[in-house]
């Protein structure tokens, strides 16, 4: 049975961008665990001290799946391995597996090593006896075993040999660069299986986009252990991504080695640690993605409507994932009918006319909306095109000033007018700019009678030039985003005036937002 080896905390962390403290580290162990992941490499400590903290911690864990492992290298050149710091760190650690990487490119050896292709192969069989013989399962890493293989294939299989005579349990050949092409992984581990008998492993990096593909090569040639990174995680261009391998090695290989419900958690998992990591969730990711199963175009949502094995090759429930589909300019009236069902409306049985409907939304894309970002408003459509729409407020005039002088910042007032119920509303209010002066006196002509408008806030307010080569006349598009604490929603405006496009936003927002509260 394969055996999935994560190191989303060692080689994931190596990425640019990402520090995780301790508790995240431990957090992300959890996550892993109750994937079922086999091996979690929590990091080196050799290197610093929040990996030894993580090492101390994560003893405390109780973990379903996993064996922990410490990472780090074989010994230093020249001294014996009993007095290595890093091999003796990883004993310190607390950990019954153990994984250090070797260097098996003799250019490594003479150039980063400075040392002799003889020590260096001492260095392998004696650090990995010493782990051994304290009890202590242990992968040898082969770095760059792959381009080292290309140049000199003795060498390369020496380095292995000597793991092995160390006492070695699994051998994983490390595609360090990332730049070997598929058909020679297979080419390679085919020659090294007629060498050596311990279980092999893969280490892909992704620098030619084929991390994955060369993990799965490896897989299919006899390796049983697949090390890799949630998302891809990983120094340079990325890591093997397990996110893919996994759903791939189940799914598509039928391999056994999780429980369906533990490959269900995979998209939540894969974004738990984009979130820990502090990176935007992954979202053309396949598998895990919010766009892996998200339909634009109309022939598909035509077809997914009918059969959803026309446009998915998996159901994205096996992977905790979910079907959408967008609305834009590339919609049939497929697409409407989609999403009307999902607002609970089964718009072909009513007198809805479904081709204005679509040819209203192609014409204000064309007009430079964007629904695909912007569901609540494309929702208000809907209502409005079936009759069930209800207008909060009636807009009887808006005036909006900008003070600026050489010595002050700029100060908008904005003016407004406003019927609700019947009833006349004159107010104004102040604001940093323009368009927050307009949210402000809207939302105080509207407070009293809609009080739930206290619960809704902007958090997000985008604008985009759509004709850059029109200067200032340019038309924009602004996109706002919205909560009420508990949910969020996005509305969309577009004008060749800033302010009429950010108000048709802001007043689909409020609408929305009003609708929402009374929903609930
Ligand atoms: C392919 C991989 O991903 S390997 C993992 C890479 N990740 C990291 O490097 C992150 C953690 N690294 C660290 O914290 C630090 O680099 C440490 C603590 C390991 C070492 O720090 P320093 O002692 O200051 O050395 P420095 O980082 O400058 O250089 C690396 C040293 O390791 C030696 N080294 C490199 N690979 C190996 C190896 N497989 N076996 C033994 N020694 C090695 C180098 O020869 C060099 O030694 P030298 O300084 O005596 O010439
Ligand atoms: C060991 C390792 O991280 C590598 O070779 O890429």
């Amino acid at each position: 049975m394969v055996k999935i080896y994560d190191t989303t905390l060692r080689d994931g962390s190596q990425r640019e961008g990402i520090s995780y403290s301790t508790e995240d580290k431990l957090n992300i162990t959890k996550k892993l665990d109750e994937l079922g992941i086999d091996y979690i490499e929590g990091g080196w400590p050799g290197s610093n001290p929040k990996d030894i903290e993580y090492f101390n911690k994560v003893q405390e864990l109780k973990l379903e799946n996993a064996k922990i492992s410490a990472f780090g290298s074989t010994r230093r050149a020249n001294i014996k391995a009993e007095e290595d710091k890093n091999l003796n760190a990883i004993l310190a650690s607390g950990v019954k597996v153990a994984t250090i990487f070797g260097k098996t490119w003799d250019l490594h050896v003479t150039q980063a090593l400075k040392t002799t292709l003889e020590e260096n192969l001492n260095m392998i069989e004696s650090s990995v006896a010493y782990l051994k013989s304290k009890g202590l399962e242990v992968n040898f890493d082969a770095e760059h075993f792959f381009d080292g293989y290309e140049v000199n294939p003795e060498y390369a299989i020496k380095v292995l040999l000597a793991a092995q005579k160390g006492g070695a349990d699994t051998l994983v050949l490390c595609d360090t660069n990332g730049g070997t092409m598929p058909f020679k992984i297979k080419k390679i581990i085919a020659k090294v299986k007629e060498e050596i008998s311990v279980p092999l492993g893969v280490h892909a990096h992704n620098d030619a986009e084929l991390a994955v593909a060369n993990s799965l090569i490896a897989y299919e040639a006899g390796a049983v252990q697949i090390q890799g990174t949630i998302n891809g995680y990983g120094e340079r261009c990325g890591n093997a991504n397990l996110s893919s391998i996994m759903p791939n090695l189940k799914l598509k290989y039928n391999e056994e080695f999780i429980t369906d419900e533990q490959l269900a958690k995979i998209t939540e998992v894969s974004r738990y640690v984009s979130e820990v990591a502090n990176l935007n969730p992954p979202s053309h990711k396949p598998y895990v993605g919010d766009s892996a199963f998200a339909h634009k175009g109309g022939i598909h949502v035509s077809a997914i409507l009918r059969d959803s094995k026309t446009y998915e090759h998996i159901r994205p429930e096996l992977v905790g994932n979910k079907q959408r589909v967008l609305v834009s300019e590339l919609s049939g009236k497929s697409n409407l009918v989609y999403k009307a069902q999902e607002l609970g409306i089964n718009i072909e049985e009513e007198s809805t006319d479904l081709r204005a409907v679509l040819d209203k939304i192609k014409d204000l894309e064309h007009q430079g909306y964007h629904f695909e970002g912007a569901e609540a408003s494309f929702e208000l459509l809907v209502e409005k095109a079936t009759g069930r729409y209800t207008k909060l407020f009636e807009l009887e005039g808006v005036r909006i000033i900008t003070e600026k002088s050489e010595d002050k910042s700029p100060l908008s007032e904005a003016t407004i007018k406003v019927k609700v119920n019947g009833e006349r509303v004159h107010t104004a209010a102040e604001g940093d700019g323009p368009v927050n002066a307009l949210d402000g006196a809207l939302r105080k002509a509207l407070i009293s009678f809609y009080p739930e408008l206290k619960d809704i806030h902007l958090i997000d307010y985008k604008v985009r030039v759509l004709e850059g080569n029109e200067g200032t006349s340019a038309k924009v598009r602004v996109l706002i985003e919205s909560t009420d604490g508990h949910q969020t929603w996005g509305t969309v405006g577009a004008s060749t005036n800033i302010i009429e496009a950010s108000w048709q936003a802001l007043v689909d927002s409020i609408e929305y937002g009003i609708k929402l509260k009374k929903v609930d």
